[in-house]
């Protein structure tokens, strides 16, 4: 089977490579392709999403089983109990998925571009990302929540409410709004956090949109908290796809999927993040978007968990610069933080 795009039949310019990729027109290789996936309704969600938008843009595919799922449980899954922070944070979603492809036992992998740290292990690339998903965070509360009010986002959580989040992100930015609420741990999937606060446990959460949408669920939402109000991780919204660096032939192919101002704005994000080299416990929010003249609008945060210190600051620029712009911005908001925010 080649996946050249010489091969499709009806021909479509879709599979074509991004410019400045070689074509190798008589690369060969068999099929399925091995997708690698984490296993909660969310990753398999995204996956057969991903893979529906590969077979629509390449109609080679459609003729043979061409992918097979391979659902790898990460030490992100199989910890439940803990912070992320306290357990080695970004990254645990995605360990096991580098091996896997590192191994060959994958061809490439889908992952929530949240999940995935700023500095890929090395033979491993971002191939491609896919259009964004509502980037902002939401609220959902229990029967306990009052009137909402367009002029205050929290006005509906009422006084001294105590909030599950796994998130010092969405914990700092909360606490700093509203000292008066209380915040405890809660993890797992989108699904378990929604019983729980049904059970009474919790008179809210704090979820990505994106993921209450993906999974039908955005009914759910009481409040959806604009970007300037609660700044959204670096990434979160967006799907990103990993190969080999070495597969050429695959990069090829699922830069047909690429979505161009997804990849802008994740490379602002992404660059702050990197510049900011918080530790896992420093509460840091990211978010870019472009703006209708082409240029990029990058908002970046930093801040204490307690929501004692939060800084925050936008920067506009070019959006060929994103990355230039993301450093810039990481620099800045590092160099006018107090120095043990980010220490480990
Ligand atoms: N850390 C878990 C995670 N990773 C990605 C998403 C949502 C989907 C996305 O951001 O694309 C979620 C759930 C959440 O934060 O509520």
């Amino acid at each position: 089977m080649s996946l050249s795009p010489g091969a499709t039949p009806s021909g479509p310019a879709s599979c074509a490579p991004a410019a400045g990729h070689p074509v190798r027109r008589h690369a060969h290789r068999s099929l399925p392709l091995r997708v690698g996936t984490r296993g909660s309704p969310l990753a398999l969600w995204q996956t057969r999403t991903f893979l529906d938008r590969v077979l629509h843009v390449c109609p080679v595919l459609r003729n043979a089983k061409a992918f097979e799922e391979h659902v790898i449980a990460t030490s992100g899954d199989r910890i439940q109990d803990k912070r992320l922070a306290d357990i080695g944070g970004k990254g645990l979603f995605a360990k096991e998925i580098h091996e896997a492809l590192l191994d060959g036992r994958i061809d490439f992998a889908v992952h929530s571009l949240k999940d995935l740290e700023t500095e890929l292990p090395p033979g491993i690339v971002l191939a491609c990302t896919m259009k964004r998903e509502d980037a902002r965070d939401a609220m959902v509360l229990g029967p306990r929540a009052g009137d909402t009010d367009p002029a205050n986002p929290y006005a509906a959580i009422p006084s001294g409410a105590l909030i599950g989040t796994a998130s010092l992100r969405r914990q700092a930015q909360l606490l700093h709004a509203r000292p008066d609420l209380r915040v405890e741990m809660i993890r797992g999937n989108v699904g378990s956090r929604l019983s729980k606060l049904e059970s009474g446990a919790f008179d809210g959460t704090l979820l990505a949109l994106a993921g209450l949408k993906r999974l039908g669920l955005e009914r759910h939402a009481s409040l959806v908290l604009d970007a300037e109000t609660m700044v959204p991780a670096a990434g979160q919204g967006i799907v990103g796809i990993t190969v080999r660096a070495a597969d050429l032939e695959l990069c090829e192919l699922l830069s047909a999927v690429e979505d161009r101002e997804a990849r802008a704005v994740s490379r602002a994000e992404r660059a702050l993040l990197a510049a900011l080299d918080g530790s896992c416990r420093t509460p840091i929010g990211g978010h870019a978007r472009l703006l209708p003249d082409g240029r990029l609008h990058l908002t970046g945060l930093v801040a204490r968990p307690d929501g004692s210190f939060l800084l925050k600051r936008t920067v506009a620029g070019a959006a060929t610069e994103a990355e230039r712009l993301g450093r810039e911005l990481g620099d800045g908001l590092r160099a006018d933080s107090p120095v043990d925010i980010f220490a480990g």
